[in-house]
């Protein structure tokens, strides 16, 4: 991989397949390695595209569009971010050698479909998992629901952030949970997996790193377990690190060294697991920085991002937290086009806290337009001041 000046021939060229608040952050921890990146998201002015060397707004679920932009703009690797990618076209795009997909165009294939991964922790590797199964009409749906019990979870196939999801209290929240999953996943691809609840003490994201070391081997690093809090299938707060008793820890990283040993390539991955006791049950995983990873801007000399960068270029990484820390989410609060932000300065003057409003180009009600980040010596202070700076925060139309 040539780290070159970046515009010229030699350099290495990065397209993100997404350019959310996530990539956002990759972009810019890849430009500081001297690398070009071509932001792509769906809609113009992206938070990635506002920091990127070119920016291009395309279907990324069309083939023949994405297969066209990479054809065009010649990226030696592309970094999908988002779950709504043609990602039979990136096999494509990869197996004719156009461009090496990250981490591998088959972990996009299983990971962008939660059939593909769930069946492969479950049934292939032997993991962990609630229980579940995969409905492609309402009356399928029904059967699955009473199969594995109430309360149970209903997620479309492609989609994320909860998009699509419900929790079911009884047979009579099928028929509702159903049209929702068809309505509100990012792609509809008309099928759902229904899942067992968990009844967990805590939830975590293990960020997983897969990076060359010195000798070229590819190692697998672990950062320190994330705790985070869901609000209808999104995340509202998350901290690191998470206590976690030794036994539990092993479990973790165990399971997460095995899922993403079988995804392969290199990069950060964000497994997510349910911890009760000592029981540890695999949940989903992110071939790609996790929104509840956030938090690591805050606490760790190598953030998500810049692990993600570092691995995908081949470079040395270091796991480390220098502080215990904690995020906060802010939503739009509101339909609108453009809006502005107060209080920014009241949330600054909470102790070691920092800011990052994304710049997207429209709010809606729930969605998240920036995350507070706090530093403390113990989570629960800097749970309670990332919480503080991100109430202080007014959205204004
Ligand atoms: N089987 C389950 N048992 C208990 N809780 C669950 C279960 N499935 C989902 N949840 C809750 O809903 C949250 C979101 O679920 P999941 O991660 O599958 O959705 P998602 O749309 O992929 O979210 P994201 O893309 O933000 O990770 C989980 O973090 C957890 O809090
Ligand atoms: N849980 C996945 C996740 O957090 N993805 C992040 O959210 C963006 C989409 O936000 P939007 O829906 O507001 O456009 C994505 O581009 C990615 O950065
Ligand atoms: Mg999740």
């Amino acid at each position: 991989m040539r780290i070159g000046t970046p515009l010229s021939p030699s350099a290495t060229r990065v397209m993100l397949l997404g350019s959310g608040e996530l990539g956002k952050e990759v972009i810019i921890a890849l430009q500081r390695l001297g690398v070009e990146v071509i932001a792509v998201d769906r809609y113009e002015n992206a938070p990635g595209h506002q920091v990127a060397h070119r920016a291009h707004t395309i279907n990324m679920a069309d083939p023949q569009a994405l297969r066209a932009l990479v054809e065009q703009e010649k990226p030696h690797l592309i970094v999908p971010e988002i779950e709504a990618i043609a990602t039979d076209e990136l096999g494509r795009i990869e197996a004719d050698g156009l461009a090496e997909v990250i981490p591998t165009a088959r972990a996009t294939q299983l990971t962008m479909n939660r059939e593909g991964i769930r069946r492969l922790a479950a049934e292939e590797l032997g993991l962990p998992t609630s229980r579940y199964h995969f409905a492609s009409s309402l009356a399928e749906m029904q059967a699955a629901a009473d199969d594995v019990g109430y309360p149970c979870f209903v997620k479309p196939v492609m989609s994320s952030s909860g998009k699509g999801q419900s929790m079911l209290k009884s047979a009579a929240d099928v028929a509702p949970a159903w049209q929702y999953a068809i309505d509100a996943g990012r792609v509809n691809h008309g099928r759902v997996i229904v899942e067992e609840c968990i009844h967990f003490d805590y939830e975590i994201t293990l960020l997983t790193v897969r990076a060359r070391g010195a000798n070229g081997e590819i190692e697998t690093h672990f950062c320190a377990p994330i705790g985070h809090r869901q609000v209808k299938g999104d995340y509202v707060e998350s901290w690191q690190a998470q206590p976690m008793s030794d036994s539990a820890l092993a479990k973790a990283q165990d399971i997460a060294a095995k899922v993403t040993a079988n995804l392969g390539g290199r990069g950060l991955f964000g497994v997510e697991l349910f911890v009760k006791g000592d029981d540890v049950w695999f949940s989903e995983v992110s071939p790609r920085p996790h929104d509840t990873g956030m938090v690591t801007m805050a606490t760790q000399f190598q953030n998500e991002f810049e692990l993600h960068a570092r691995a995908i270029l081949g470079l040395p990484v270091n796991t480390a937290m220098h502080s215990t820390g904690a995020s906060a989410v802010i939503y739009g609060g509101m339909d609108a086009c453009g809006i502005a932000f107060d209080g920014v300065a009241e949330a600054l003057h909470v102790p070691d806290t920092d800011i990052r409003l994304f710049g997207k180009p429209e709010a809606f009600e729930r969605r998240r337009m920036g995350v507070t980040l706090a530093r403390a010596t113990d989570t629960a202070t800097a749970r309670e001041r990332a919480i503080t700076a991100a109430n202080s925060i007014k959205t204004i139309g």
